[in-house]
């Protein structure tokens, strides 16, 4: 069927809410919409499903979310009773129409005798890969578009061992999922009969209290934390969303005592009023909190995004202005931190290990080799960090000492096994109290940290190409990129290529395979002045991104030297 065909189904549907109704009639006056709404189906990327909430085939509705969950109903079928009875356990965050979605799903699940956990409110992402485990289901649902604008929503998918699922189990769901021929006729049971049955089961307040008990774990020195608590003041924003369930018991048993909401951005509201995209990655996100921070004499600001996995954070600096970091400078100060402490504390092994993704910085790794523990690269997504948190257990038993991404993604202790904003937020306040009781600005220690090992600095940019037509020009850009062998980027040489679709890696003229990683649309280089630039399509937004990371003498020097090389890739990527 084509999109217009597609189209014209939908147009004939009967179960259509009034607001997709009007959504239809409105929007299908553009056929350029309906090409991109009807012309495929939403794709299962980095972290799942993400997509504009409006009718269509590839967008988030109601529909696409209950196809995707009859895929995963009928996954769980082929597995068995046992399977069944394990169920799943499903959250969702603070976007429109995400508590329905949710309820939509757990009815579907239903429908086929599969065991639903449903949060009673919405909950962080972290706390459902932790619930997936501490229950011991089968899968995990979370209803979220993360740090994308209002429009959006989404839905996370999560294999038994709480990551959010691996390839090949996401590959059968979506096979399943296409195998709905009528989008319309789902089959999804009543509420009140899954309640009665006992199907469908809620829970809140007993899984936040394992959770927070889990919490208790991931700060490693709370003497050090307490003697300072007077020297910190700490502003935290959940931006509008999930991290407001629980900052305030996660702060106070850290020993935080001195934590102070900013209270626009603590309203649970699905417009996200204050910001433009709900992104802590953003400078304008923190202006409230800006304002309050210096009404109460604070350094510290710290936010997270509206499903609490992501997590940023803006600091002080000796002018009085405040620096938001990037989640690279926050990983190496995590990272610099707990290996400093762990040698001083004479529990330094070299069995420890911290993963990042390919894009992410390369200092934190610099710092870990110094301290002579292992290292390890995976691709763009927190699942894969997740398989190494496992591969760690089976052979040393979990000297696992973090894992994180360039996009503000962090993990310390895997009890959940997806990126935990909630950790982050108390090993950062942990690292503020350090650099305070130190009298020293988390800015000043950043600074130290870059005179040690050479100033890092990286800028992710990520260019916008949306619909069908977008996606056709990403992947004519990569694979010409990919045949090019570029000897040379802005002035400088390049030393090695990694092409990780083609599992290839380049150097000195000479080809040999590229082993360890899964195959993925990615172009890694390494240059002659320590500088490394990749690019990828993202999985999560309709946007090719291009990462650059230099090592410099200065952060002047550094800054523009990355600027530099981001307008060759802008030009590259013209
Ligand atoms: O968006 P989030 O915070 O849910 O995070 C998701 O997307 C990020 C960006 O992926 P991409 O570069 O493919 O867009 C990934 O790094 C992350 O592991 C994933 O969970
Ligand atoms: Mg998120």
């Amino acid at each position: 069927m084509d999109a217009q065909e597609t189209f014209a189904e939908w147009k004939k549907a009967n179960n259509l809410p009034d607001y997709l109704k009007d959504q239809l009639d409105q929007l299908g006056q553009d056929p350029k919409w309906v090409d991109d709404a009807f012309g495929q189906d939403i794709n299962f990327g980095t972290a799942g499903m993400r997509g504009r909430l409006e009718p269509g085939t590839n967008r988030i509705n109601l529909f696409t979310i209950g196809r995707v969950t009859e895929g995963l109903a009928r996954l769980i079928d082929e597995n068995g009773d046992e399977a069944k009875k394990r169920g799943v356990a499903i959250s969702f965050d603070s976007r429109y129409h995400s508590r329905e979605f949710a309820e939509h799903a757990a009815r579907i699940l239903g429908a086929h005798g599969i065991h639903v956990y449903l949060f009673d409110d919405l909950r962080p992402t972290p706390e459902l890969s932790f619930a997936v485990r501490y229950l011991h289901t089968f899968a995990g649902i979370n209803i979220t578009a993360s740090h994308n604008a209002k429009q959006y929503n989404g839905y996370k998918a999560y294999g038994e061992d709480g990551a959010q699922m691996a390839p090949e189990n996401a590959d059968r769901l979506f096979a399943y999922a296409q195998k709905v021929t009528d989008i319309f006729s789902v089959k999804a049971a009543p509420v009140t009969e899954l309640r009665a049955n006992g199907t469908l089961q809620l829970i809140g307040e007993d899984v936040d209290e394992a959770y927070l008990n889990e919490l208790k774990n991931v700060n490693i020195d709370t003497e050090m934390v307490k003697a300072n608590a007077d020297k910190l003041k700490i502003i935290y924003t959940p931006l509008h969303g999930t991290g407001k369930m629980l900052y305030d018991r996660a702060f106070r048993q850290g020993g935080f005592d001195n934590v102070i909401p900013v209270p626009s951005q603590s309203i649970i509201d699905p417009e996200f009023p204050t910001t433009i995209k709900p992104n802590p990655e953003y400078r304008d996100v923190f202006k409230p909190g800006f304002e309050l921070a210096n009404k109460v004499n604070a350094n510290v600001i710290i936010a997270t995004d509206p499903d609490a996995d992501r997590m940023g954070a803006a600091v002080r600096k000796e002018d009085g202005d405040f620096q938001v970091l990037t989640g690279n400078q926050i990983a190496t100060l995590m990272a610099n931190y707990l290996l400093e402490h762990l040698k001083e504390s004479g529990k330094l092994s070299s069995d420890y290990e911290i993963v990042t993704s390919v894009v992410s910085s390369a200092l934190p790794f610099k710092i870990a080799e110094s301290y002579g523990i292992k290292t390890k690269h995976v691709l763009t997504g927190f699942k894969y960090i997740g398989e190494e948190v496992d591969r760690m257990k089976k052979e040393n038993d979990g000297k696992f000492l973090m894992g994180f991404e360039e996009s503000y993604g962090y993990l310390f202790k895997p009890f959940a096994r997806d990126k935990d904003a909630m950790q982050g937020a108390l090993m950062f306040a942990e690292v503020a109290s350090y650099y305070a009781s130190k009298n020293m600005t988390v800015f000043d220690g950043l600074k130290e940290i870059w005179k040690k090992y050479g100033t890092a600095y990286e800028i992710t940019k990520a260019i916008e190409m949306p619909g069908i037509g977008g996606q056709k020009k990403m992947a004519a850009l990569m694979s010409k990129l990919r045949d090019e062998h570029l000897t040379e980027i802005g002035n400088a040489k390049v030393l090695k290529i990694q092409d990780f679709l083609k599992k290839e890696t380049i150097e000195n003229g000479k080809t040999t395979p590229l082993e360890g990683f899964p195959e993925s649309n990615v172009l890694k280089y390494f240059l002659d002045d320590e500088t490394w630039v990749a690019l990828r399509p993202s999985g999560t937004e309709p946007v090719i991104k291009a990462y650059v990371g230099v090592n410099k003498k200065d952060i002047a020097t550094a800054k523009k030297a990355a600027e530099d090389y981001q307008a060759v890739l802008a030009d590259l990527l013209k």
